[in-house]
């Protein structure tokens, strides 16, 4: 689940800065997905509450490159 999250890969560091991409996170209910998105976000583990509906967060991967990030429930 969310611990088990890794620094971000290498390869986003080889993505054009021209290109933009959107990551989905799906899983069942409680299985930690908004737990990584917000890790991803802040770099920091929050409590959370069950999501409803979906969620969506702009995580910026290097000083110029933004990835959009959606949460759909499971
Ligand atoms: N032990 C453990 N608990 C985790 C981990 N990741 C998340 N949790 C816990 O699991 C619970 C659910 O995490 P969420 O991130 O809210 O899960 P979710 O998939 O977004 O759940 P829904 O929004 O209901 O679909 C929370 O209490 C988290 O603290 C993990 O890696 N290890
Ligand atoms: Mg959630």
């Amino acid at each position: 689940m969310g611990n088990g999250l890794s620094e971000q890969p290498s390869f986003i560091s080889a993505v054009p800065f021209f290109q933009s991409f959107h990551i989905a996170i799906l899983g069942l209910d409680s299985a930690g997905k908004t737990t990584v998105l917000y890790r991803l976000q802040f770099n920091e583990f929050v409590n959370t509450v069950p999501t409803k509906g979906f969620n969506a967060e702009k995580v910026r991967v290097t000083y110029s490159m933004y990835v959009q990030v959606f949460q759909q429930i499971g």
